[in-house]
């Protein structure tokens, strides 16, 4: 299908904004009114880019509070029209966004709204220009599409349709069904928007959080299957108006679009399919264990947790840490201490990174020597390389010995998202991973909030949580891997006589309040370790090492399907890692 966006769904001018949408591949644009007017281009010029970056004009929008209105009202609406009738010829636009009224001065009755309407279409048909008419979720009388549609019906001209808007009919819980009863010649346009689910009045919500299809709550893709069970033919068009992407970067924000779409066409073909690349485990994660300037090295971390160094890479100054069935990579090309790769169990490699390929992430180069094993990475948004792995890569490390050891193996990792490339790591992870989203949080940490969402493959084999954190001056983002162990409380015995000082302590005032809340085991307090248990009676046993360079380690045991992440847990640790508990 052909794929349009709306000019203020990116950051920039709108010359800018022509440039970065031609190049993500979009075949049209929306021209938002309020770009043009900033535009220092006259229309003809403007027309003439977006033909030479091979961009068609689909629509020209919005058209505001023209409906419904008094008599001397509507012959200065028509006159308003008029002018942008003639500010379309000179565009190329052949189609206006009309959207129904929100003013106060509105005279209610659909006859009246109908017949204003089809005025406007004859109008607008002796220039050859169609009319799009959008119910606003927050319209004054007119707020539902299929309210919209009545009154389209009631007008009756060829040259008067439908504009659906996935935010106005989903924000409000309409149920999508209803547009398989619409001819779909009579849907001239679709837009398309995402959101997180809030609590909130839906004209704030529309105006600064919706997001691209695929980065929130709402069921995108079932509502476009019913629009082309009606028969639309025209293009999809994002329609997205949030803060961060309009301080984020015009190209990413772009392109980051077009992934979206090309997720959402892949799930309408693949409806009901399994996702084709999903993968089935952690193989390793890749830490770069550079010099820190506090002398600590994760390596010495990884020696008080029990891990073996079992291998050297033959040409690179890499070395492989293992224990159970974790498998810990560290670096020492430089660099602070971070995590900078995940490895990721894949029954077909190659086409992992295809399809990664195909959703516009970049694949990254391999040097390597002729007898090592190949590896297939792309770069996640956040930088961090993601490898499909076959168990190949292992080959490169003999001897692989078997580390018998309280670890069991990677539990999650933990990464820290830059604040406005947030939505675009949450995408990259589905549609890339095929992970699912398990649920978003805001934590308090004492120098503002972390933002938190948790997703998951499919029997949970893979788990991610993304965070972003405001970081404060002084601050360092943090990110973390977790590791599974069956006995956590044998765990930190062990450290606890061993490595105490690996260990981040817990304050006391925790366990009165956890002690209040549950009965625990009286020992936790004394070893440090945290605890939580969801509605179906999961417990969750989980402690945390100081942090080295920008890591630090989660050690965690789940008991009886506990599917969380400790979050209550959460504020404790940032507060102790931000006053130097390290
Ligand atoms: O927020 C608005 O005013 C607005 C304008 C035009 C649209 O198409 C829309 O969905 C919302
Ligand atoms: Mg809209």
């Amino acid at each position: 299908m052909r794929k349009s966006i709306a000019t203020v769904s990116v950051s920039g001018t709108l010359t800018e904004k022509l440039a970065a949408i031609a190049a993500a591949g979009f075949d049209g644009v929306e021209i938002f009114e309020n770009d043009l007017l900033a535009c220092p281009l006259p229309p003809e010029q403007i027309r003439d880019r977006a033909a030479d970056l091979g961009l068609t004009i689909d629509l020209y929008q919005p058209f505001r509070d023209f409906e419904s209105v008094p008599a001397d009202l509507l012959a200065r609406n028509l006159r308003r029209a008029e002018h942008k009738f003639r500010l379309m010829e000179r565009l190329g636009a052949d189609l206006l966004l009309v959207c129904s009224n929100v003013s106060p001065t509105v005279v209610g009755g659909d006859e009246l709204a109908a017949g204003q309407l089809r005025l406007l279409a004859e109008r607008a048909a002796e220039r050859g220009i169609r009319i799009a008419y959008e119910a606003l979720a927050w319209g004054r009388h007119v707020n539902e599409y299929l309210h919209a549609w009545r009154i389209a019906r009631l007008a009756d001209h060829p040259n008067l349709g439908l504009c659906l808007d996935s935010f106005h009919i989903l924000s409000r819980g309409s149920d999508p069904i209803g547009i398989e009863a619409i001819p779909g010649e009579k849907i001239f346009f679709l837009q398309l928007a995402d959101a997180p689910l809030l609590a909130m009045d839906v004209l704030q919500w529309s105006r600064h959080y919706r997001c691209f299809p695929g980065q929130g709550n709402f069921d995108v893709s079932g509502l476009v299957s019913h629009v082309l069970n009606a028969g639309y033919a025209g293009p999809l068009s994002l329609e997205v108006f949030n803060d961060h992407f309009r301080q984020a970067d015009t190209r990413r924000t772009a392109r980051d679009g077009m992934r979206s779409l090309i997720a959402l066409e892949d799930t309408l073909k693949g409806a009901g399919r399994a996702h084709p690349v999903v993968p089935s485990g952690f193989a390793f994660a890749e830490l770069a264990d550079g010099d820190p300037a506090e002398g600590r090295r994760i390596s010495e971390v990884l020696a008080g947790l029990g891990f073996l160094r079992t291998g050297t890479h033959p040409t690179k100054p890499v070395e492989l840490w293992q224990q159970g069935g974790a498998r810990l990579l560290l670096n020492a090309t430089g660099g602070d201490p971070a995590l900078v790769a995940i490895g990721l169990d894949s029954a077909d490699p190659g086409g992992a990174v295809k399809h990664a390929e195909s959703l516009l992430s970049p694949v990254l180069p391999r040097e390597r020597a002729p007898e090592e094993a190949r590896l297939d990475a792309v770069a996640a948004p956040d930088g961090t390389e993601i490898f499909f792995c076959d168990g190949s890569w292992l080959s490169d490390f003999e001897p692989d010995r078997q580390v018998p050891g309280e670890i069991t193996g990677i539990d999650h990792v933990a990464l820290t998202q830059p604040w406005h490339y947030f939505d675009e790591g949450e995408l990259f992870y589905r549609s890339v991973l095929g992970l699912r989203p398990q649920g978003s949080l805001e934590l308090p940490d004492p120098y503002g909030l972390l933002r938190s969402k948790a997703m998951a493959s499919p029997g949970g084999a893979v788990r991610m949580v993304l965070n972003i954190a405001q970081v404060g001056p002084g601050d360092i983002p943090r990110q973390h891997v977790a590791l599974a162990c069956d006995d956590l409380m044998a765990v930190a015995r062990r450290l606890r006589a061993e490595h105490p000082g690996l260990l981040l302590p817990i304050p006391a005032n925790y366990y009165d309040d956890l002690e209040a809340r549950h009965e625990v085991d009286p020992e936790l307090r004394h070893l440090g370790v945290l605890y939580d248990k969801d509605e179906r009676g999961g417990e969750f046993l989980h402690l945390y090492t100081v942090t080295v360079g920008r890591v630090f380690f989660e050690i965690v045991q789940r008991i009886g399907g506990y599917e969380g992440y400790g979050a209550a847990n959460a504020p404790i640790r940032l507060a102790v890692q931000h006053s130097g508990g390290n």
